[in-house]
């Protein structure tokens, strides 16, 4: 661990008590994430993705093992808002407009009226929705709302974001325009994030690090640091790098599931 750790798991294990008995979610976890890491994690469905992020956002509880975020409990990084938080669906509140939900947890947290106006502004313009202050989440596209959802989290401008399947949902190509959008963000902005995906080319073509999974109970099967360049144009993907760093979260993958492939 240095002074750039932002993350930092060691033998970190989440076994949730179930009526049909323990579920292994997380089991010996290890990995370090540094400043301005684009970290994915990936690996089918039950490997404890979500509770992983979970646990680095102190949604939930560790049963063994410790985690720290930015060198301090992630109790002490909540309280110190040390992130924003991206959801699969965008939970934009349909009430407010988007510029109302973006200041909502502005209002919450107690900035100025000037404040809140300001950083609005930034954000919005950061996820390219300048103009969509006042509309309402059902005047947007799908892909318009997750980047709204985005500007959020960014708000209170935390280094750290952590996206749980921010794109799932969306048809291929509004996706590939956000990942070439999230991927300019990452860059102007130094930011260190943490995505989950189903995706291996969204996850060879956003990440510095990929994070293989598995499930029964849910491990780290491999991570893979990408050697592809800081810059991504989409046709990247036809590489045969970018080929061969998929091949082997392919492999990953396999690996973990047994025969269940
Ligand atoms: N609150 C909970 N109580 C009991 N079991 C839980 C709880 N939350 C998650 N689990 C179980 O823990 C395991 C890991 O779940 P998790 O949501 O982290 O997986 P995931 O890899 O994110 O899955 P997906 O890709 O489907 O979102 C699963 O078996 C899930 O059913």
């Amino acid at each position: 661990m240095t002074t750039n750790t932002v993350i930092s798991a060691n033998d970190l294990s989440l076994t949730f008590e179930t009526n049909d008995g323990p579920v292994h979610a997380l089991k010996g976890v290890s990995l370090n994430i540094e400043k301005g890491d684009f970290v994915s994690f990936i690996g089918p469905s039950g490997c404890g993705k979500t509770t992983f992020l979970r646990c680095m956002a102190d949604l939930e509880h560790p049963t063994g093992g410790t985690i720290t975020v930015n060198g301090v409990s992630p109790q002490e990084a909540r309280r110190a808002r040390a992130y924003g938080y991206v959801f699969q669906a965008a939970g934009l509140y349909p009430w407010r407009s988007i510029g109302g939900n973006i200041r909502l947890p502005l209002e919450i947290m107690g900035y100025s009226k000037a404040e809140q106006d300001r950083r609005i502004k930034d954000v919005l313009a950061l996820v390219d929705l300048a103009g969509f202050e006042q509309k309402f989440p059902w005047q947007l596209s799908g892909g318009m709302q997750q980047r709204a959802s985005i500007a959020r989290a960014l708000a209170f401008d935390a280094d750290l974001l952590l996206m749980d399947e921010p794109f799932g949902a969306l048809d291929e190509i509004v996706r590939d325009h956000l990942n070439e959008q999230l991927l300019q963000l990452w860059d102007s902005t130094h930011k260190t994030i943490c995505f989950v995906t189903h995706s291996i080319p969204e996850a060879v073509y956003l990440s510095t690090k990929i994070v293989v999974m598995s499930p029964r109970p849910g491990r780290i099967t491999d991570v893979i640091e990408s050697p592809l360049p800081h810059e991504r144009p989409l046709d990247i993907r036809d590489t045969p790098e970018f080929i061969e760093i998929s091949h082997r979260v392919r492999d990953g993958l396999r690996a973990g599931h047994g025969d269940d492939v």
